[in-house]
């Protein structure tokens, strides 16, 4: 029989139960014994949801109450001295280390937080220190959700991240300078004895995640690979079978790694995104390893195509037999919204393409039961989802003449400023008059309960548009009275009408549906709701300029106008899966170049076109394919900005630090301003800007904004200091790390106000 499996459940919950408990036990209205229940009747709940789809393999230590990485920091005890010695509840040292904490005198910053792989859900990063130890938490999350699961009569497979992982995704904690990888030896301990404990507690499986093998990886790395697996399969009776995942890529790149992984009991694999690897990967495996194969997207909303999906099965049936093959999903399904029942206002037509995860669970076990027991005992199945694709691949929704049309006539010269930065610049700094290290912030300010209340209130059709447009006005004011107040030099609206950044553009763009129900989890208990790229895009109406222009219309400085990128309007909405994603990234650029000119016409003479998610559209691997990417990307961005005069000043923003690898793609963005984020990664980063002689304007950031911690005038000073070491007085801008949407305006207030005063006080020194 072949079985079906899923490698992660989304963890918010249906409507979003998990990020409300969070927030509520984050604000002292919720205890700590709630908090913990809510997470219990969660995974219960989830693991029901896949054990009535009839799911045969489910996993468990996938839930985690921030992140799943942070939940495996502590469980390896890998916590630095600054958050163990205020010796805080377990769960609160827990969300120290995700989240910073300033309380009752303690003082510290979170862990630096980064994409995951090429996704917009983001983990909390290992720091390892030069001495570091590894010690197994006395009650392991993974053995006793194992166990919770057990007693609720459902037997999980435990999902636990592999150590040469865990020690790639990590880094050497600020001041030190292991390399996490040679702490293998003493980590592989701890992974053991973990092992046998779940085995003890009656897990016969185990799912052990090593993504990395999708990237190319360091000799060292790679070396890791052998000794680490041939001691955890190595434990023989006193260890759970392992299967080995990986996910969001192709590992036939990294061959040389397999004969070590060999006797393991299973290997998964992607074959949504490389459907090809299928063939190498068979001849790859062990005489009696088991393939699972990743079939249905993990990463995405459309429903399976479960004709191609049974083939693709069948041909590793045919070479490995039923009992060496899983069916599952491609990666965890944490990337996708909860349930398709939730929404109730979706177009009938284009309801009926998507699936979401606890469709999906239903989709792993049609298959797996197509090939099982022969299509015909899923007959009405396969033939309603053959419907479904006939009638999305036929559908008026999805062409728009007029569109390509317009792209048949881009050129080349549509890429190009007018003049090089030189000549823009001179003319920018006449029009703009800002003085040395100017200051601004990133767009968007604390995003209220108010403002949020009243955007429902709106959506629900209980007050009027009008009432909402004088409520949104009124913010407006209010954020430029604080910016005088605190003596900025750029300004901006704030952003109080987006719901989010690439949601509020989907919402007024054609070729976009919407959803009301399907979140994602970001990072901790931030959640976006992707729009889902249906057809052709274009830009029926100006989207920003209203509130742009009444905003510069009250301000006494310049008012800085704010878009969303191609790039990041294509990778954080659920894109089409049926046209290639440089069509859909050309089409966003043109809705976004008529934007920009608008913007410009209406007196907007500062346009920032936010990109954060450039970088993480970057394929996980270099070659062909990278380039490529970069090349259509970068297009994308100059088109959709290039059609301003010299005198108008384009800004862009990345909130990444790891810009060395990509360095030449910002720098052929030829922005004229980047912000980019810096306040937790070494200023030494930032040598890369000298080393390449890059001759335009940067503001990294100078506090982290995802932490509702202040930082002190003399912090933000210090960071300046190491700054000034890489660039020069005149080439640096002054600003936070990212938008401030997820902060409170006490903080805000205090931390910009900080920030002011130390721009300043260098303005002094250097002037
Ligand atoms: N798409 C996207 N990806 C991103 C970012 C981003 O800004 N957008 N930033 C980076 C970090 N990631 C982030 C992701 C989410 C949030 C964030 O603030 N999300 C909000 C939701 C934003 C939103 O869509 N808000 C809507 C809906 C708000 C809401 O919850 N409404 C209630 C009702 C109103 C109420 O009583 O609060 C409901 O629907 O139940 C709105 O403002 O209109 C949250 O989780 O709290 C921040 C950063 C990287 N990736
Ligand atoms: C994730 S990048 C955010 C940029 C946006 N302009 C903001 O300030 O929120
Ligand atoms: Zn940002």
């Amino acid at each position: 029989m072949v079985q079906s499996s899923i490698l992660g459940f989304p963890r918010m919950g249906r409507l979003r139960d998990l990020k409300k408990a969070c927030e509520a036990y984050w604000g002292g209205k919720l205890s700590q014994e709630d908090l913990l229940k809510e997470g219990k009747r969660l995974r219960l709940e989830h693991w029901k949801i896949q054990k009535d789809a009839g799911v045969d393999i489910i996993p468990s230590n996938d839930f985690a109450f921030y992140d799943h990485v942070l939940d495996h920091i502590q469980m390896f005890n890998v916590i630095p001295e600054r958050y163990s010695k205020h010796k805080l509840d377990p769960i609160d040292e827990y969300f120290a280390m995700g989240r910073g904490h300033q309380k009752n005198g303690v003082d510290v910053s979170a862990l630096e937080m980064v994409k995951w792989f090429d996704s917009n859900y983001h983990y909390v990063k290992p720091t390892f220190q030069d001495n570091q130890t590894f010690k197994l938490a006395s009650n392991p999350k993974a053995v006793a959700e194992f166990k919770e699961a057990k007693e609720a009569g459902i037997t999980t497979r435990p999902v636990v991240l592999g150590p040469v992982s865990f020690l790639a995704l990590g880094k050497a904690d600020r001041g030190q300078s292991v390399e996490p990888i040679s702490l293998l030896d003493k980590v592989l301990p701890v992974y053991e004895e973990l092992l046998q404990a779940l085995k003890a507690a009656g897990a016969e499986t185990v799912q052990i995640d090593e993504p990395v093998l999708v990237f190319d990886l360091l000799p060292k790395v790679k070396d890791a690979f052998k000794p680490a697996y041939q001691k955890l399969s190595a434990l023989d009776a006193k260890g759970p079978q392992l299967v080995l995942a990986t996910y969001f890529g192709d590992i036939i790149h990294n061959f040389d790694v397999i004969p070590a992984l060999q006797s393991l009991y299973a290997l998964h694999v992607d074959l949504v995104r490389h459907p090809e690897q299928l063939e190498s990967v068979i001849q790859q495996l062990g005489p009696k390893q088991i393939l699972s194969a990743g079939v249905v997207d993990g990463r995405n909303i459309w429903k399976t195509n479960f004709k191609k999906a049974i083939e693709v099965v069948e041909s590793a049936i045919q070479k490995l037999g039923k009992d060496r093959v899983i069916v599952a999903t491609s990666s965890s399904l944490v990337h996708t919204p909860h349930t398709l029942a939730s929404e109730k206002q979706l177009p009938e037509e284009v309801k009926d393409w998507f699936s979401f995860a606890s469709e999906k669970a239903g989709e792993v076990t049609v298959i797996a039961k197509a090939v099982t027991d022969g299509p015909a005992s899923v007959r009405e199945q396969l033939e309603s989802n053959a419907k479904s694709m006939q009638a999305r691949a036929s559908s008026k929704r999805t062409n728009d003449p007029q569109v390509k049309d317009r792209q048949s006539k881009v050129t080349s010269a549509m890429h190009d400023r007018k003049s090089p930065f030189p000549q823009r610049y001179a003319q920018q700094k006449e029009k703009l008059n800002l003085p040395l290290f100017p200051t601004t912030t990133i767009g968007s300010f604390p995003q209220t309960s108010e403002i949020r209340v009243q955007r429902n209130k709106f959506t629900k059709g209980e007050i009027t548009a009008k009432e909402y447009e004088a409520f949104i006005e009124k913010e407006i004011q209010d954020v430029v009275k604080i910016q005088d107040e605190l003596d900025l030099d750029v300004y901006v609206h704030g952003e109080p009408e987006r719901n989010d950044m690439v949601q509020y553009f989907g919402e007024r763009l054609e070729g976009y549906v919407f959803t009301t129900h399907a979140w994602v989890q970001s990072y901790g208990s931030r959640c976006v709701r992707p729009p889902i790229i249906v057809g052709d895009i274009s830009r029926p109406a100006p989207m920003t300029v209203k509130e742009s222009k009444y905003a510069a219309s009250i301000s006494k400085k310049p008012m800085k106008g704010m878009l969303t990128g191609p790039i990041t309007c294509l990778r954080w909405s659920f894109p089409r899966d049926d046209v290639h994603q440089s069509i859909q990234a050309q089409q966003l650029a043109l809705a976004l170049r008529d934007e920009v000119v608008d913007l410009e016409a209406a007196g907007i003479f500062v346009i920032q076109v936010d990109e954060p998610a450039l970088r993480e559209g970057l394929p996980l691997r270099a070659g062909r394919e990278r380039e490529n990417y970069l090349s259509w990307a970068v297009d994308s961005f100059k088109l959709s900005t290039a059609g301003v005069q010299d005198s108008t000043q384009i800004h862009s923003h990345f909130c990444y630090s790891e810009f060395q690898d990509f360095f030449h793609a910002i720098a052929a963005l030829d922005a004229d301003v980047l912000s980019i984020e810096n306040s937790k990664s070494d200023a030494k980063l930032l040598r890369v800007f000298v080393d390449q002689a890059y001759p335009r304007h940067i503001g990294p950031g100078v506090y982290d904004i995802h932490s509702p911690r202040v930082p002190s005038e003399e912090e933000i000073k210090g960071r300046i200091e190491e700054m000034l070491q890489y660039l020069k007085p005149d080439q640096l801008w002054i600003n936070p790390d990212c938008g401030l949407k997820t902060r409170q305006w006490k903080e805000t207030k205090a931390a910009l106000g900080n920030m002011v005063n130390a721009a300043k006080y260098f303005r002094g020194k250097h002037t």
